[in-house]
């Protein structure tokens, strides 16, 4: 296996992980990409292409709406994340002339809260909450998939946390207008704080993976495929064996491109630590236990880029 130092990706072959492909080579191949990328991308991963574009349907409908009727979905603030947001999110790293709408992964939050957000409310929150009924059975299913390639006895130890009812798990919509004069306007570098996030987009280039310090490589859009990004707690329940990705978006199009992202999270009050077999390569763990809300209520206070993690290592 290649090490880190000398990659071998590039955007023309990022790990491809077919989902019809036999269960142990999946498996072993998803493992072999969280370990070199913290990333990849799932082919043939059974959801259809009519709840996708559904729900791209729903976030372009959205973001078409004027700048106050955007404003009754809530504005997103240092306080509630939730909600809708534009150029606001400077404070933490982010740049550009981004939109987005965040929300609560829970069906009822979906369901009330789709009343401000949609002129059809009941189309929007039966779009939303199919999708995210979905994307969360796929991300349940690699989990487990990851748990049998890192010969974990318990397959469930992390999928059990998203598929709680109590898991705060989220979907963002990010919508970046199409530009003009070569600008370019984006989301800035940053992990993803959950166990995993399952991204597709629209047929617009943008989003970029870092595979070492300050080398970037461009993912080419395809809107019949998911990326999937290793979150930060993904790199604590591994005793890092995993590294949460550094990824970005840059887009420079005169289409607008829209982003969905389904973040996989545990319960707010999960205990986060790495099972057993994950501590033996170095005998103990690189993490203390500390519960998920008590990540968030670090990370909330830093910028994206820092290490939110170091402040979770053991001595
Ligand atoms: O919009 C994208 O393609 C990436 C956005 C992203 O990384 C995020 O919302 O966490
Ligand atoms: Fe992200």
């Amino acid at each position: 296996m290649a090490t880190s130092s000398q990659t071998p990706f590039g955007s023309q072959n990022l790990p491809t992980i077919n989902l019809l492909d036999p269960r142990s080579i999946v498996s072993n191949e998803i493992v072999e990409a969280c370990v070199e990328l913290g990333f990849f991308k799932v082919i043939n991963h059974g959801i259809s292409y009519e709840i996708i574009e559904k729900v791209k349907k729903e976030g372009f409908n959205f973001f078409g709406k004027e700048m106050f009727e955007k404003s009754l979905a809530g504005q997103a603030s240092s306080t509630n994340p939730l909600g809708y947001g534009y150029k606001n999110i400077g404070s933490r790293g982010d740049m550009g002339e981004l939109e987005y709408l965040l929300l609560s992964a829970h069906p009822s939050y979906i369901a009330e809260k789709s009343i401000t957000i949609s002129n059809d409310s009941s189309q929007f929150s039966s779009a939303i909450n199919e999708y995210i009924k979905a994307v969360n059975a796929l991300t349940c299913k690699l989990l487990v998939l990851i748990a049998e390639g890192l010969n974990i006895q318990d397959t469930s130890v992390f999928s059990r946390l998203i598929m709680d009812e109590d898991s705060d798990s989220l979907i963002r919509f990010n919508y970046y207008s199409p530009t003009s004069n070569n600008a370019e306007i984006g989301f800035g570098e940053h992990t993803d704080p959950q166990l995993l996030s399952l991204l597709t987009s629209n047929d617009v280039d943008g989003f970029q993976i870092s595979v070492q310090n300050d080398e970037w490589i461009p993912v080419p859009a395809d809107p019949n495929a998911f990326w999937v990004n290793v979150g930060d707690m993904l790199q604590v329940l591994t005793n890092g064996r995993f590294s949460s990705v550094r990824h970005r978006a840059l887009t420079n199009s005169s289409k607008p491109r829209l982003s969905v992202i389904y973040f996989g999270a545990p319960p707010l009050l999960a205990s986060i630590s790495a099972p057993p077999e994950m501590l033996s390569n170095i005998g103990y763990s690189l993490y203390r236990t500390f519960t998920w809300a008590e990540f968030k209520d670090n990370f909330y206070r830093q910028r994206l880029t820092e290490g939110r993690l170091n402040y979770f290592k053991n001595e």
